[in-house]
């Protein structure tokens, strides 16, 4: 998820949760969530189906592997990637370093601190109305993108961040390629039909989440629920603190940790483009007394001014336009997701 452009005053001199924890503070009251009773903490796993990208990406692509996309895709809306081009030290080497930065003393993380108007930067929850219930989380989002890049919010600080980034950002590039090409095979289309819609300068933004232990995890949550605002989300979870939990029928499960794998989740406009096929599933974020966990989502947004709607050949009579043609959705979600609404159902017919 996201962060929003205020619509009204923010409150800028706000705690981390890391300083709320670090000096002992008793449990804000804005952190409880009245409506829960941590029934949700010991819920069952999900196996999300494992799909080897290798798999996918040749010119004659594994007919059994397209049919495990599809399907895990128009079930649970996200699979388990491996043989990703990656290997587990470098993707060790993306963990260590956002935990290094969390890490930091919180007068060098502040230098790259949001600014009040702002979406990338250091920070956490912004206030936007006395009701509002927080996360438990503080976060770092900054744009991957080279030509969309605002350095001042890439830390310095590990030496190694900024170019352990830029080695992820272009091998997540190509992942992006494969998976959105795949989709399309799946579902008997054009190679290139997702790929045209999410637009040559689609844009990359990643979410460096910093979950501390939290004293009631029964009370308070990571990350309220919510679903993406991206086309797909590239999720790469703590190598051993879990905490993702989806949510099917309205019931919740929790993801289980796969070190090596990218989990990839559908987001709303792959909803949205594949007409309804493919799921944007709702997702939230346990806290952990015992432990902290850091995760890492890099949100791939279509071009903000291109139009994105359902693909033609995925509209028929036995299956009618569920979404209208849509500009600039990131905006409608966060107007939606500030009243505590889905915003794909702003665009739904
Ligand atoms: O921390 C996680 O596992 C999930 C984060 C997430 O859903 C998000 O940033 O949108
Ligand atoms: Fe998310």
């Amino acid at each position: 998820m996201a962060e929003s452009a205020p619509a009204f005053k923010t409150q800028m001199v706000q705690k981390s949760v890391q300083e709320l924890v670090l000096n002992g503070d008793e449990l804000p009251e804005n952190y409880i969530r009245k409506d829960r009773d941590g029934g949700d903490l010991d819920v069952p796993l999900v196996e999300i189906p494992v799909v080897n990208l290798g798999l996918l990406k040749s010119l004659s692509t594994s007919k059994e592997e397209l049919q495990k996309l599809r399907s895990a895709l128009s079930t649970w809306g996200c699979i388990q990637v491996i043989n990703h081009g990656m290997t587990p030290s470098f993707l060790d080497e993306v963990r260590e370093v956002t935990k290094q930065f969390f890490a930091l003393p919180m007068e060098e993380k502040r230098k790259y601190s949001r600014e009040a108007d702002g979406i990338e930067g250091y920070g956490n929850d912004k206030i936007l109305s006395e009701k509002q219930i927080l996360n438990w989380s503080d976060r770092l989002y900054i744009t991957l993108n080279p030509e969309q890049r605002k350095l001042k919010f890439w830390p310095e600080n590990p030496k190694v961040f900024r170019d352990i980034l830029n080695d992820y950002t272009i091998k997540l590039n190509m992942v992006t390629a494969v998976i959105l090409t795949a989709m399309a095979r799946s579902l008997d289309l054009e190679d290139n039909c997702f790929l045209d819609q999410y637009g040559k300068e689609a844009t990359m933004r990643a979410g460096f989440n910093y979950y501390p232990k939290c004293p009631r995890p029964d009370l308070v949550t990571g990350l309220e629920e919510h679903a993406d605002a991206s086309a797909i989300t590239f999720l790469l979870q703590d190598n051993e603190v879990e905490g993702l939990q989806f949510q099917k029928d309205n019931q919740w499960f929790k993801v289980p940790i796969i070190p090596e794998a990218l989990l990839i989740i559908v987001g709303d406009q792959t909803e949205i483009m594949s007409n309804g096929i493919f799921k944007s599933p709702v997702h939230k974020v346990v806290t952990n007394s015992e432990r902290e966990r850091i995760s890492l989502a890099v949100f791939c947004l279509p071009e903000l001014n291109e139009e994105i709607g359902p693909i033609d050949r995925l509209v028929d009579e036995s299956r009618p336009r569920l979404y209208k043609k849509v500009k600039n959705y990131v905006g409608i979600y966060f107007e939606y997701h500030q009243q505590g609404k889905r915003a794909i159902e702003a665009v739904k017919i």
